[in-house]
């Protein structure tokens, strides 16, 4: 079966991979041309690891391709996985034109049945106005079907979590295109749940929702653990050994960012207005992740002092290791409370670049960690890459001018750093 993947981001270009890697051929398209070309040429857009080598591989084997013809790709593929981006508009809806430009770009050009999957996170009720969207563009009428498919990798990890996920959820009241995706994913080991394209839609929304709960829970129990003098850490692990409750999504640190959790909650809280609904427990989601940074901030003036003046080392900017993705990352967020401090801020980021516009003679970028910490006061750990979980603290910390370190993550060894002669500060864990 051929499949067409309109979009090439994190999620189309992943996806794309993944049908090739089991056996499908797949064509990508973007309104993006220097993403394509980009593609085309094997290099990937965007960090991810090891989508480069598949890329590499199912490219030269002629599995996957890349067009900016859209015209003749739709002719050529009867399956359409729509990957295309579902943004935050300012009042927190999700913003759907990329998907209303794909539909009707769709409905337009089809002239025979076409099986349109969206992946694409989308408020309830998007499936529906997709097949109008579609059916409204038509010049004549022809069948085609819309069916649900949302996903849930996570940057970092995006082949694993696509290649070995937990479920794959399908929502569709269609017998045909049922079967039509049903065997798309055949090879795949994991529970397929089928289910109304509603449901599905909201499966989404609930699971990030969900697990952005998780993390503003463990955040303001940190709060709390700091002021008690118990260590949220062991907490976590304790309560997280129960089968009901487990131990993911239990980190304490500056809270959580990325292009997703922050815009999906929006959305669903948007939806629950729209619909009179008062969603009070996912509004304080919101409310103690906005103040998190704050409060670590804070906290660490009242071990540190004040920043102004002071050099500080900024580790991470991406908003979690093994991505390039800067989309509302915590690190941003310090960075800025840094620079309003008016301190001097050397950053790292083992692939992420500074934004220009941050950028100054007190703010600057260094390529190695040997160069970001020299002579400073403090290092900030905003990202866990693991070579600074991993890199020689008693080395690094000889050309430091003081030793303050301030773990935003939990990531380092509390002991460990104490007994190398660091002042160590990390959140609930005093
Ligand atoms: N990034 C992630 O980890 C995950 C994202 N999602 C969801 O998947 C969707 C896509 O997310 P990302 O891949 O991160 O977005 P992205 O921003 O990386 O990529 C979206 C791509 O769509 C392209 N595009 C926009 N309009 C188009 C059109 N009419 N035709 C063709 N291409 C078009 C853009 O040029 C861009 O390359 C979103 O709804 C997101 O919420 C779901 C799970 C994980
Ligand atoms: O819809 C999406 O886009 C995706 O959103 C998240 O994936 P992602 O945002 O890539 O990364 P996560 O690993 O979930 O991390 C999100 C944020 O939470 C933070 N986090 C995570 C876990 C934790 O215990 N503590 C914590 O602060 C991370 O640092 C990061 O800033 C979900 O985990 C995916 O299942 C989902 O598909």
């Amino acid at each position: 079966m051929n499949i067409l993947i309109v979009g090439m981001g994190y999620v189309g270009v992943t996806t794309g991979l993944i049908l090739a890697e089991l056996g499908w051929k797949v064509t990508g398209f973007d309104t993006n041309e220097a993403k394509l070309n980009r593609l085309a040429v094997g290099t990937l857009p965007f960090y991810e690891p090891g989508l480069d080598v598949l890329l590499e591989e199912h490219s030269r084997a002629g599995s996957i391709s890349f067009t900016s013809d859209f015209e003749t790709a739709l002719r050529e593929h009867p399956i359409i996985f729509l990957c295309v981006g579902t943004p935050s508009r300012p009042d927190g809806s999700a913003d759907l034109q990329f998907i209303r430009q794909a539909a009707e770009q769709i409905g337009s050009l089809m002239t025979e049945y076409k099986l349109v999957v969206i992946k694409s996170t989308v408020p309830v009720g998007t499936n529906e106005q997709v097949v109008r969207w579609i059916g409204e563009a038509q010049r004549e009428p022809v069948s085609f079907d819309v069916i649900s498919n949302p996903e849930f990798l996570r940057e970092g990890s995006a082949l694993h979590d696509a290649l070995h996920p937990d479920r794959v959820v399908i929502g569709s009241t269609n017998k045909q295109a049922t079967a039509i995706i049903t065997a798309l994913y055949k090879d795949m080991t994991c529970p397929l749940i089928v289910t109304k394209p509603q449901t599905a839609e909201m499966i989404k929304y609930a699971a990030n929702a969900f697990l952005a709960t998780k993390i503003s829970f463990i955040n303001e129990l940190s709060r709390l653990c700091d002021r008690l003098g118990v260590s949220v850490t062991d907490v976590a692990h304790g309560m997280g050994t129960d089968p009901r409750i487990g131990p993911h999504f239990l980190r304490a640190g500056i809270g959580f960012g990325g292009s997703c959790f922050p815009k999906d909650i929006q959305a669903l809280l948007y939806t629950a207005k729209e619909h009179g609904s008062e969603m009070t427990l996912l509004n304080s989601v919101v409310a103690v992740n906005q103040t998190q940074i704050s409060y670590a901030v804070h906290n660490w003036e009242r071990t540190f002092g004040s920043f102004r003046n002071k050099t500080v080392a900024l580790l991470g900017l991406s908003f979690k290791p093994e991505t390039d993705d800067q989309r509302e990352s915590p690190a941003l967020s310090v960075l800025k409370h840094l620079m309003e401090e008016k301190a001097i801020v050397r950053v790292h980021d083992p692939v992420s670049k500074l934004p220009a516009d941050m950028a100054s003679d007190r703010v600057r970028q260094f390529e190695t960690l040997e160069d970001t910490v020299a002579a400073c006061d403090a290092v900030i750990l905003c990202t866990e890459w693991k070579q600074y979980t991993t890199a020689d603290w008693g080395l690094l910390k000889e050309s430091m001018r003081q030793h303050y370190f301030l773990d935003g993550r939990n990531a380092l060894d509390g002991k460990r750093m104490s007994s190398l002669g660091f002042s160590y500060r990390c959140l609930g864990n005093p």
